[in-house]
């Protein structure tokens, strides 16, 4: 479904992206995993076509993603952080992301109403707490049904009851078939949420492979332990035959 291949990508001098290739299937949800610089963030801004890489190719549906802008309206995109202009409603927000997609007729409202977001529609951005916020990003990111969803840190922020409401929704569309993106430092969710573990490393993708492999070769039964123990061989450099697995 979402094909990188040779991917480079420097910013300056700090090389970021190394020689990227992964490929993420429908119904497939996927924990992408690093240090904190480690480039979790920018390989998926160039998935999104909002960095352009050095080199590599992207393919999204079988069609590259250069000069193709199409493809984002298949994407469900959270970021990290949701920059909206400060004196827009959340009901004029609403409005305005429906009116730029006028082929979609209904509109998946869920966690609108499960947020509360409909009794706050007159409230202007800039008011909002920064949990509100996020879940103003939350609803629009599944607000048009899309086949793919990329959630940058989607439970930051969040009041836990939030966060249950958003990770029930996160497994109700993966049943569906969806293919999930996801990066998180909190690792109890992703062993929730995901069944496949990237796990990048100065600038290298260091491990990709099933969740259950990561325990195999790891050879621990909890997800946090496993991760534990891939940072540890990625610090000293000396992974005991780890497979790197390009899918
Ligand atoms: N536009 C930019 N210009 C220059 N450097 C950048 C830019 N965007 C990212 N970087 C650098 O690239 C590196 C990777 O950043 P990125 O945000 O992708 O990391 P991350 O893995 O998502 O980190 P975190 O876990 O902290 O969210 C960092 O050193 C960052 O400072």
């Amino acid at each position: 479904m979402i094909s990188v291949k040779h991917l480079y990508k420097k910013f300056g001098k700090l090389e970021v992206l190394r020689d990227f290739n992964l490929e993420f299937e429908a119904g497939s949800s996927y924990a992408l995993m690093g240090p904190n610089g480690s480039g979790k963030t920018t390989l998926i801004k160039t998935i999104l076509g909002m960095v352009i890489p050095d080199t590599g190719e992207i393919m999204v549906q079988g069609e590259s993603i250069k000069g193709n802008f199409k493809y984002r309206s298949d994407i469900g995109y959270m970021p990290q952080i949701g920059r909206y202009p400060g004196n827009i409603k959340i009901g004029q927000l609403f409005t305005m992301m429906q009116d730029i997609r006028p082929e979609i007729s209904e509109y998946d409202m869920e966690l609108v109403e499960a947020f509360g977001l409909d009794t706050m529609m007159d409230k202007a951005m800039h008011t909002l707490s920064g949990g509100t916020r996020q879940k103003v990003s939350a609803a629009l990111a599944f607000m048009f049904d899309p086949d793919i969803l990329i959630l940058d840190e989607p439970t930051a922020g969040l009041d836990p009851m939030a966060v249950e409401v958003l990770k029930r929704k996160i497994k109700k569309e993966r049943q569906k078939g969806k293919l999930i993106l996801i990066t998180s430092h909190i690792l109890s969710e992703l062993d929730e949420l995901t069944n496949h573990a990237i796990y990048i490393f100065e600038g290298k993708v260091f491990f990709n492979d099933s969740v259950e492999s990561l325990k195999e070769i790891t050879g621990e039964k909890r997800f946090s332990t496993a991760i534990a123990r891939l940072m540890e061989w990625s610090i000293k450099k000396n992974p005991p035959q780890i497979k790197i697995s390009h899918v």
